[in-house]
């Protein structure tokens, strides 16, 4: 049977309200954060981050929610980083100009909760994804990029670096060789190399590029949501470690619990009688 496929867009509704991002529903299970500071190419600060955050969170918990697409305002940029005019000395700073304020990199947390999401997480990428935007891009589970995309690091332009996500994502996603290429040269790469390159799954139109985001989002809402999230953390798994694998285990224990032989443990507790695990069976 072959499924009609959607290409129609969406009528988006505000489900909460930010000053750095809007959170918006599609109405049938489509989530969408928006950055939306294009006066600096969307670069996030740390309030900016914590929206996002707290974006993720809501859209994890809500059940109609089935996938999540984070993008950034206009035709110009997805994000450009870490905002520069809030750098510290320490990190980025949440009320600069303050004496003594402590720095921060919220960014690392948001990268692993996006990792950790258990609902697939799409960027959609018009013009640039530059620096710490561009690690947003690749921590997200598929990215469908405009024609006018630019991607590239600028860590050792401008005094910083990401060993982590930043350095071992990337290298695993386009290999070492061109990864090092990336950050040893802060170059930009565009739409069409970065698919060659198998950084981005699709390049589109500009014009075309939240209808095409959105035709990829409904694909994945017809199907499984709970074999999404198993083959999601299965990607995790042995590149996150303990944690990945820890993950894996928490989702084989929200199955678990669903079947009479968990229930029977917490019956019995619960009648503070023994359990009677005799008449399940000891599988091979
Ligand atoms: C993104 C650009 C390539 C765009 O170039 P373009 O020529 O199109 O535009 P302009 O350069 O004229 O920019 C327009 C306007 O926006 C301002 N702006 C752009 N990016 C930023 C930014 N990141 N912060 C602040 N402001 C920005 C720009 O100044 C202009 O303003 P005007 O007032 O002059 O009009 C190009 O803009 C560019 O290369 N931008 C800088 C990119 C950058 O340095 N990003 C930060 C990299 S470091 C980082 O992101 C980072 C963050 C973390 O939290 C980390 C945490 C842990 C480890 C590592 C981290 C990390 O590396």
């Amino acid at each position: 049977m072959r499924i009609e496929e959607s290409r129609e867009s969406a009528e988006w509704c505000a489900a909460r309200s930010y000053v750095d991002i809007r959170y918006e529903h599609s109405g049938d299970g489509i989530a969408k954060i928006t950055l939306c500071r294009p006066e600096v190419r969307n670069a996030f600060r740390p309030q900016t981050l914590v929206e996002i955050s707290d974006a993720l969170t809501h859209a994890r918990e809500d059940e109609s929610v089935g996938v999540i697409v984070l993008t950034g305002e206009g035709p110009d940029a997805f994000c450009s980083g870490g905002d520069q005019r809030v750098r510290g000395d320490t990190g980025y700073l949440t009320e600069p100009g303050e004496p003594g304020a402590v720095g921060r990199f919220h960014v690392t947390d948001l990268q692993v909760q996006i990792r950790r999401l258990p609902k697939p997480v799409v960027a959609m990428v018009a013009g640039y994804a530059i620096g710490g935007g561009h690690v947003l891009h690749l921590v997200c589970d598929l990215t469908i990029a405009a024609d006018n995309a630019r991607f590239g690091q600028v860590g050792p332009k401008v005094g910083s670096f990401d060993g982590g996500f930043g350095a071992g994502l990337l290298a695993q996603q386009i290999g070492q060789r061109k990864a090092k290429e990336f950050w040893l040269l802060c170059e930009q790469y565009d739409a069409g190399e970065a698919l060659a390159m198998g950084l981005v799954n699709k390049v589109v139109p500009l014009a075309e590029l939240e209808t095409e985001t959105l035709a990829w989002c409904r694909r994945m809402l017809r199907l499984s949501p709970m074999a999404l999230r198993l083959s999601k953390a299965s990607f995790h798994a042995a590149e996150d470690g303990l944690t990945g694998i820890q993950q894996l285990a928490h989702d084989a224990n929200l199955l678990f619990y669903a079947t009479d032989e968990a229930k029977e443990g917490r019956e019995a507790f619960k009648a503070k009688r023994q359990p009677d695990f005799a008449r399940f069976p000891r599988r091979s």
